[in-house]
């Protein structure tokens, strides 16, 4: 029996990271090639026509996993029935600023969707917030959304999880799929954390730590930690406009790994509810590695930790905690 089609939003989709995503998931790259998905769409009125444009260009491409497309500029119709949502409305910021400077035009966005999914979307909706500044955005849905679950309520680090990927393969001169279990901890911003304490790389000689392979620990403890912090500056200077193929296709492999589950001996990074866990203040939005099982996320427990990982995760902590409280202040409200 054929499957009931997904419904996915995306919001912001007229933007340029929507326009890089949607076909991926029209594809199946999202959800698997055995799916079929309806896309709801939603921007802001300025944006319609630009909106409009991607509808037709999605009904031009005939994808045979894509059964409609919804196409609007009210929220409560976009989030109706919705299975999962990619929240990408917001503003992105430019050369020179931090992601927590478009913290004012954005965190209001969020806080005024959070009803609209909480009203209208399917019960076990999933969520993923990529806007920035991305933790903070998401915690604000959370927070503003209490009946959605806490555990459906993420945000996108998996991008920097894979610019960790991507820049160890370079440097070992493999492929990225040969390198696994990097850690993102903490927040979307400059402070986040790549660990690469519990990486290995799969070599023609087997299974070996990253760590010991790479035999560098001025490279892996500096540069390439400025290198994964920086990454998102690095691509507005050169591109003159923030990053959109690689974050809609760090947003699928987010999704994918959720619903269908992460492979075995391999974790992700995800921006996740705290728990506690690692001694990180309960309720922030911050990112961990975790494993994925039957549509459920759930943190790596037991990693050792070790003095300089510990001091790092603590200062990306303490920005979120700081960023909360500017949030709450740009609403207008206390914690
Ligand atoms: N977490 C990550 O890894 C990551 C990576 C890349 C970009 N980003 C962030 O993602 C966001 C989107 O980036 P982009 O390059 O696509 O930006 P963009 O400006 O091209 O697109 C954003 C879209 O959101 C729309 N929008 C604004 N307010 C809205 C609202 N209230 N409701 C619905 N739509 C609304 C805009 O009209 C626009 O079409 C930015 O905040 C960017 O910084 C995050
Ligand atoms: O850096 C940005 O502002 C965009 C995005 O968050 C990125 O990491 O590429």
């Amino acid at each position: 029996m054929e499957k009931e089609p997904t419904r996915v939003l995306v919001t912001g989709a007229a933007g340029q990271i929507g326009y890089a995503l949607v076909p991926m998931i029209a594809r199946g790259l999202m959800l698997g090639p055995d799916q079929a998905v309806i896309l709801h769409l939603l921007d802001i009125e300025p944006a319609a026509e630009a909106l409009n444009g991607v509808k037709m260009e999605l009904i031009d491409a005939a994808f045979p996993l894509l059964k409609d497309v919804i196409a609007t500029t009210d929220v409560m119709e976009a989030c109706e029935g919705v299975d999962i949502a990619i929240m990408l409305a917001g503003f992105p910021r430019q050369e020179g600023m931090e992601r927590k400077d478009v913290m004012s035009k954005n965190v209001s966005i969020y806080k005024a969707q959070a009803s609209a999914l909480e009203q209208q979307a399917a019960e076990n909706c999933k969520v993923l917030v990529v806007a920035n500044p991305a933790n903070t955005n998401a915690l604000i849905l959370k927070e503003f959304a209490p009946s959605i679950p806490e555990k459906n309520i993420t945000c996108l680090t998996m991008l920097d999880h894979n610019r960790a990927i991507g820049q160890i393969a370079e440097k070992l001169n493999l492929h990225a799929s040969d390198v696994k279990n990097v850690i993102i901890w903490g927040n979307h911003s400059s402070t986040l954390y790549p660990d690469v304490n519990h990486a290995t790389v799969t070599t023609t000689d087997g299974v070996k730590r990253v760590r010991e392979l790479v035999a560098d620990d001025h490279w892996l403890n500096k540069e390439l930690i400025t290198t994964v912090q920086q990454r998102g500056a690095a691509i507005i200077k050169a591109w003159k406009l923030s990053s959109a193929l690689s974050a809609a296709s760090a947003a699928c492999d987010h999704i994918r790994n959720w619903v269908l589950g992460t492979n075995k001996g391999s974790w992700i990074s995800m921006g996740v509810y705290s728990d506690g866990s690692y001694g990180i203040q309960h309720g922030l939005i911050y990112s961990f590695p975790v494993t994925c099982k039957n549509g459920e996320w759930s943190i790596v427990q037991g990693l050792k930790i070790d003095e300089f990982s510990r001091a790092k995760m603590d200062a990306t902590e303490k920005e979120l905690i700081e960023e909360k409280e500017l949030a709450y202040s740009c609403l207008g409200q206390s914690i």
